[in-house]
């Protein structure tokens, strides 16, 4: 198993290029299931998650070529099969979104129920609902979704009673091929929404309201290929910029979308960092110790769910008393217990993480739990003193592209090493 070896002592600095979205590739990569003729899709991440999502289309009978860097071909008219097995579910809860694109063009799919992780149960009981409001009939037998649908799916009108991401875009991507107009009230308003909207527009779809929370999906009996690039990933862009506030120095995000990071950047601000942007750049100068900001997670616009555990880190060496409230999974405090291990102040009430910052961590081995704690745990190496080892990093590959490279440029000590079981 991999693990990371940081030492601390330097403040990063530098330009980083930040690569395509994770959360918004692979929505995009499923809505290939819907179009007729090839496609291309670009700024595609190197990331496990990419791969697990190319080997289930592959295994669907997609025709799929990743030999090209960030470049992904798709040939999705030869898909001959509509079963999405466990053992590639399981690997990755995104894999659900091969629900809605399989049942709105063949008219079934049988998907593995994606079962509970580390930050919380997250059912999929609203992507359910919303396929039957369309006239699917699903039934769930042996630990697997069994939809089907007689002729077109139906355009219809949902409520989400929680603001679901995934939930939002499986049934966008249903709707595109329904029969008639679908409207989908409390839709999530994440920029990865809105990305793939854009991407599904582009197909021939007739998608409006994207970015709001109420979308409006007027359905077409047809969809085809289209080139289309992937948004920059503002939680990689978010968690260097932590990184920097923590360590201090002077840090360059390239190739991102600062109008999708507002609330990360106002905090960052709060904490004392100086940010400055322009079309596609961030940069983030910090001198002396960040100031505790409290943070509340709540669907976008406000502070993501997804840059909690890099701020408890920033929260941990700052200056002062801060609370960290979770408000969308109701486990996603593990890397708090890792932390307190490094020497962190922290004490955790509920939902609600108390921080009381303190001058100085000490390194030891942690273990990383899920994909963003990973990421707090690396954070928190970087100024640690002495040696952290970070175990069980595949967690981190899973949403980040070379992360060890990345620091590495800008001047963190930080290798990948085999550790034996
Ligand atoms: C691949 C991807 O884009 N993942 C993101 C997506 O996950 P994901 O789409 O899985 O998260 P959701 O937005 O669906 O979850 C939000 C909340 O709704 C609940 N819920 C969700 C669906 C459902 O059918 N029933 C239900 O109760 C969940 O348990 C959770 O409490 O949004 C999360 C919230 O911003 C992010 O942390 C993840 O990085
Ligand atoms: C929780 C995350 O991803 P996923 O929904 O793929 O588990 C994440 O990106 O932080």
């Amino acid at each position: 198993m991999q693990a990371f070896r940081i030492h601390s002592g330097n403040e990063l600095h530098g330009d980083v290029t930040i690569s395509g979205a994770k959360n918004a590739a692979l929505p995009i990569l499923f809505a290939t299931i819907l179009a007729e003729t090839p496609l291309q899709v670009s700024n595609v991440p190197r990331l496990n998650d990419i791969n697990t999502t190319l080997k289930l289309l592959a295994e669907l009978g997609a025709n799929v070529d990743w030999s090209s860097d960030n470049n992904v071909s798709i040939d999705a008219s030869a898909i001959n099969n509509c079963l999405a097995p466990y053992e590639l579910v399981k690997t990755m809860r995104a894999s659900i979104l091969v629900l809605g694109p399989l049942l709105a063009r063949f008219g079934h799919a049988e998907v593995s129920l994606p079962g509970g992780c580390a930050i919380g149960a997250r059912p999929v009981d609203l992507h359910i609902q919303g396929l039957k409001a369309m006239g699917a009939d699903i039934t769930v037998e042996n630990g697997y979704i069994i939809a089907r649908k007689e002729g077109r799916l139906q355009g219809a009108r949902f409520f989400m009673d929680a603001v679901s991401v995934t939930g939002t875009e499986n049934l966008m991507m249903a709707a595109a091929l329904a029969e008639g107009t679908t409207v989908i009230e409390n839709a999530a308003r994440e920029p990865e929404i809105v990305d793939l909207a854009n991407f599904l527009n582009l197909m021939g779809a007739k998608v409006s309201g994207a970015g709001t929370d109420t979308l409006t999906i007027e359905g077409v009996e047809s969809l085809k290929g289209a080139d289309y690039p992937v948004m920059p990933d503002r939680i990689e862009t978010g968690t260097f910029l932590v990184a920097a506030a923590v360590t201090g120095g002077k840090v360059r995000c390239l190739n991102t979308d600062p109008s999708a990071l507002e609330a990360v950047i106002s905090k960052l601000q709060e904490a004392g960092a100086n940010v400055s942007t322009g079309e596609d750049w961030i940069e983030l100068e910090m001198t002396g110790r960040p100031n505790a900001v409290n943070i509340r997670t709540a669907p976008h616009p406000a502070f993501p769910t997804d840059m909690q555990a890099q701020f408890v880190t920033l929260n941990t060496i700052a200056e002062g008393t801060a609370t960290t409230v979770e408000t969308i999974f109701e486990n996603r405090f593990m890397h708090v217990p890792e932390l307190q291990r490094m020497g962190a102040d922290i004490n955790l009430e509920g939902n609600t993480a108390i921080s009381v910052g303190v001058t100085g961590l000490t390194g030891a081995q942690v273990m990383a739990t899920d994909l963003r704690a990973s990421a707090s745990l690396v954070i928190a190496g970087l100024v640690a003193e002495g040696e952290t080892i970070v175990d069980r990093i595949y967690h981190i590959d899973r949403g980040y592209q070379h992360i060890e490279d990345k620091l590495q440029k800008l001047g963190a000590d930080i290798t990948r090493f085999d550790k034996p079981a």
